[in-house]
C-alpha cells in the first residue's frame, strides 16, 4: 500500500492524515493544538506539526506528504533564514488603517483588477504596510516574506535558520502555490504572476517571494528523506481539492474562520472588497467571502449559557426560525466581511418573550450563520454559478447547525461526514505529486437536512446588519 499524508495547519490546531493513495482509505492521523492569539512565533507550528506527524505514528511508509495552512499570516524572514517578530495571523485587525491607506493610495479597482482583491486588515499586503509603518527597523530587516504553509515546507525540507536546521537559510528554496499567494493581495490571479509594484508598496522595499508551484509540482523532498514534499496551498483551497468541490459545489465552512466558496472557471474582481478573488489548487478560481466570527460565536454563547455544544443545540431548536425576534450581529472579534475591524457583537431584540435560554442559544447560530449567507449572495453576485452547499468545518458537526443551515439558506444544504478536508486535500495534492495523477477519493455524506427555507431569518437579521 502507498501512503500520503496531508497536514492542516490551521488557526488553533495541526492535523495530519495518513491516507492509502490509492482508495483514499485513512490509515493513521494526529493533531496538536496552536497557541491562542492573533500573533504567533511560527515555531510553535512546527513544533505542533512534529507532534501531530508523531502522533499520527510518524511518517513510516509515506510516500508523499504538502502541508496546507491558514491563509494570509505574515512571516517575515530576515537574510539569515531567522523569523523577525512573531506572525501576524489573518485574525490581527492592528493592520486596518494600513489596509486602508494601501487602498486609498492605489486605488480599490486597481487592487481588485491587479490581485483580484481589496485588501482589509486580513491580508498579507496590510500586514507588511502595518510593519513598515510601525516597526520600521523589523521593516528594513525583511529578505524574504513567506506564508505559514510555505514556511512550514520550507522548514519540513530541512530548511531554516542554520543553528536549528540541516541545510541551512536558502530563502530562494521558498515555495508556494497559487492558492495562498491569491491571499497576499500581491499577486495577479489572471498571470499567475506576483504583483512587485505593489509587494514593494507594501513593505518599502523588494525582498525574496516563495517560488510559485503548479498544482501537481514537487517542492522537494523530506530533510533526510526520500518522502515526496507537493507544494501545499491554502486551507480554503486544501478543503475544496479535499471535498472534490466540482463547479457548482459552493463549500461553506464554520471553523475559526467562517467561509463561502466555490470554484470556477475564470478569475474574479470585485472592487466592492466584499469577494476575495481567490485562485484554487487545481489550476482553476475560488472566490471567497470570510468572516471572523463563526465557530467561536458558539463557542461564547455555550460559554456563557455554561453548556456544551450539543446542548447548546438542542436549547436552540427549542426555539422557533427567528429567535422570537432576537438578533445576534456577532461580531464578537472584529469583522472583515463586511469590513468592521472595530465593531463588537449586539444583541437586538431583547423583550421579554425572546429573553430566554433557547432563543440566545438559536440567535447565536442564526447570526452566524446569516454573515455567511450574506457571503453567499456576493459571490452569487459575481455570476459564479451556486448549487448545493457543502457544510463543514468543526461547527457543522452539530446537528442544530446543520438544521438551522437548510432554514438560512436557499439551496440544498449536503453535510459531508466529519473529516479534515483541508488535510484530505493536502493529502490529495501530495498523491498528486507522487504520481502526477490526481486520485478522486469518494465522498460519504453523513447528512441531508430536508429544504426548509426561512425567509424570516435573514429578513430581521437584515434590518439590523450595517
Ligand atoms: N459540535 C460542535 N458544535 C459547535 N461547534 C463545534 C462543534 N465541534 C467543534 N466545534 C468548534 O469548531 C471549531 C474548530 O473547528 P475547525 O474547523 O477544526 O477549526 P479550524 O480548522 O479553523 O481550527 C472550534 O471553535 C470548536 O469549538
Ligand atoms: O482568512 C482566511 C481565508 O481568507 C481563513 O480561512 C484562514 O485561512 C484561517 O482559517 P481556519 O483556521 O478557520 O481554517
Amino acid at each position: 500500500m502507498t501512503l500520503v499524508a496531508g497536514v492542516d495547519s490551521s488557526t488553533q490546531n495541526c492535523k495530519v492524515v495518513i491516507r492509502d493513495a490509492a482508495t483514499g482509505d485513512l490509515v493513521r492521523s494526529g493533531r496538536a493544538g496552536h497557541p491562542h492569539g492573533t500573533e504567533v512565533d511560527p515555531e510553535h507550528w512546527w513544533q505542533a506539526l512534529r507532534t501531530a506527524i508523531s502522533r499520527a505514528e510518524g511518517l513510516d511508509g509515506v510516500a508523499a506528504i504538502a502541508i496546507a495552512g491558514q491563509q494570509h499570516g505574515l512571516i517575515a524572514l530576515d537574510i539569515d533564514g531567522r523569523v523577525i517578530r512573531p506572525a501576524l495571523l489573518w485574525n490581527d485587525t492592528r493592520s486596518a488603517a494600513a489596509a486602508r491607506d494601501l487602498v486609498s493610495e492605489t486605488g480599490a479597482e486597481t487592487y481588485a483588477g491587479r490581485t483580484g482583491t481589496v485588501p482589509v486588515a486580513s491580508f498579507t499586503a496590510a500586514k507588511l504596510r502595518w510593519l513598515r509603518d510601525n516597526e520600521p527597523d523589523n521593516a528594513a530587516k525583511v529578505a524574504a516574506v513567506a506564508l505559514p504553509h510555505d514556511w512550514l515546507t520550507w522548514r519540513l525540507r530541512g530548511y531554516g535558520p542554520a543553528a536549528s536546521s540541516p541545510l541551512g537559510p536558502e530563502l530562494g528554496e521558498l515555495v508556494t502555490d497559487r492558492s495562498d499567494a491569491s491571499g497576499t493581495a500581491y499577486w495577479n490571479p489572471s498571470t499567475g504572476e506576483y504583483d512587485l509594484e505593489l509587494f514593494e508598496r507594501a513593505l518599502g522595499h523588494a525582498a525574496t517571494l516563495p517560488r510559485i508551484l503548479g498544482p501537481s509540482e514537487r517542492a522537494g523532498t523530506a530533510a533526510g528523506t526520500s518522502i515526496v514534499v507537493g507544494a501545499g496551498a491554502g486551507d480554503n483551497a486544501g478543503a475544496a481539492l479535499g471535498l472534490g468541490a466540482a463547479r457548482g459545489d459552493v463549500v461553506v465552512s464554520i471553523g475559526t474562520s467562517g467561509t463561502v466558496f466555490a470554484v470556477t472557471g475564470r478569475p474574479t474582481s470585485d472592487s466592492t472588497g466584499t469577494v476575495a478573488g481567490f485562485a484554487d489548487a487545481t489550476g482553476l478560481f475560488l472566490p471567497l467571502v470570510a468572516t471572523l466570527n463563526a465557530a467561536r460565536v458558539l463557542d461564547a454563547v455555550a460559554g456563557v449559557l455554561d453548556v456544551d455544544h450539543d446542548r447548546l443545540g438542542l436549547l436552540a431548536l427549542e426555539a422557533p426560525p427567528g429567535s422570537h425576534g432576537l438578533v445576534l450581529l456577532p461580531y464578537f472579534e472584529g469583522e472583515r466581511t463586511p469590513n468592521l475591524p472595530d465593531a463588537t457583537a449586539t444583541l437586538f431584540g431583547l423583550t421579554l418573550r425572546s429573553t430566554t435560554r433557547p432563543a440566545l442559544a438559536r440567535a447565536a447560530i442564526e447570526g452566524m450563520l446569516c454573515g455567511l449567507a450574506d457571503g453567499l449572495e456576493a459571490v452569487r453576485g459575481q455570476g459564479v454559478e451556486t448549487g448545493r452547499i457543502l457544510l463543514i468545518g468543526g461547527a457543522a458537526q452539530n446537528a442544530a447547525v446543520q438544521a438551522i443551515a437548510a432554514q438560512t439558506f436557499e439551496p440544498p444544504v449536503v453535510v459531508p461526514r466529519p473529516g479534515e478536508y483541508v488535510a484530505d486535500g493536502a493529502a490529495t495534492q501530495a498523491a498528486w505529486a507522487l504520481t502526477g495523477t490526481r486520485p478522486r477519493w469518494p465522498l460519504s455524506i453523513a447528512a441531508e437536512p430536508a429544504p426548509d427555507h426561512r425567509p424570516v431569518i435573514r429578513e430581521q437579521y437584515t434590518r439590523h446588519a450595517p
